[in-house]
């Protein structure tokens, strides 16, 4: 049977990049879905932008929702201090084992842990189940219907504490209308949108970045 959009951009990964080198999974990535096959990687321009709001922050304790194949996880992962932890949530089991291998690939294993499962189900779990009390830096990339549930989600856990920051994929496109508007409008967070494009096109995409105020 045919492979699958992941697992051929696993195999490129394991064929062109420098196994421990978290910097090369990321531009054979990148490359490759620019080159050969798109896939809904944030990429190289909005992940410069991730990049720069992770390195100011220097998050110990950071939480992924939607690992897909890796790649923000490793973005992410390769910039995270001795001790600081990523615990990234995913319910593909065939998209989670592609990412636990790019993972594994860059070397990222002790400092990115995957979490195989819904959103919904994991965050009321988090606190008891890892000792986490509450995160320094949330991404979203999962589903976007799903970001506004899984905001609410976390306030109710007091998983957010003053300052914590949240950002989010694909608020343009495809967009995250009702998170969008909920953030902007909740006296509990101070947001902004940065200008970007939709990965490795010239459409017009961004990420929020909203602080919570608690
Ligand atoms: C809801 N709870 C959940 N808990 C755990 N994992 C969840 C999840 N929802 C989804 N997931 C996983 O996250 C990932 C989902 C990501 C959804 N992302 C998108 O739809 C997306 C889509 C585009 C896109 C943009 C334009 C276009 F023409 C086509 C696609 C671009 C992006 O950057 C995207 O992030 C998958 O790996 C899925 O299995
Ligand atoms: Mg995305």
């Amino acid at each position: 049977t045919r492979t699958t959009r992941p697992q051929r951009l696993l195999k490129a990964v394991q064929d062109r990049a420098i196994r421990g080198n978290p910097k090369s999974v990321i531009s054979v990535i990148d490359h490759y879905c620019r080159n050969q096959e798109w896939a809904m990687n944030v990429g190289d321009e909005k992940g410069f932008i991730l990049d720069s709001v992770v390195s100011e922050l220097n998050p110990q304790t950071v939480l992924e929702l939607g690992t897909y194949c890796g790649y923000s996880a490793v973005r992410i992962g390769r910039l995270l201090h001795s001790g600081a932890r990523l615990l990234t949530l995913e319910f593909n089991p065939d998209y989670a084992a592609v990412a636990r291998e790019v993972i594994s690939w860059a070397g990222l294993e002790n400092t990115v842990q995957l979490v195989e499962g819904a959103s919904g189900d994991w965050i009321p779990r988090l606190r008891e189940h890892f000792g986490i009390h509450t995160f320094d830096f949330i991404f979203l990339d999962h589903w976007k219907e799903g970001y506004l549930a899984d905001i609410k989600l976390l306030e109710e856990c007091r998983l957010l504490r003053k300052g914590t920051v949240l950002l989010a994929d694909n608020v343009v496109c495809p967009g995250a209308p009702d998170y969008l508007e909920y953030v902007r409008k909740s006296p509990l967070y101070d947001s902004r949108y940065f200008k970007s494009h939709l990965e490795y096109t010239k459409a017009e995409d961004g990420l929020e970045k909203s602080v919570y105020l608690g």
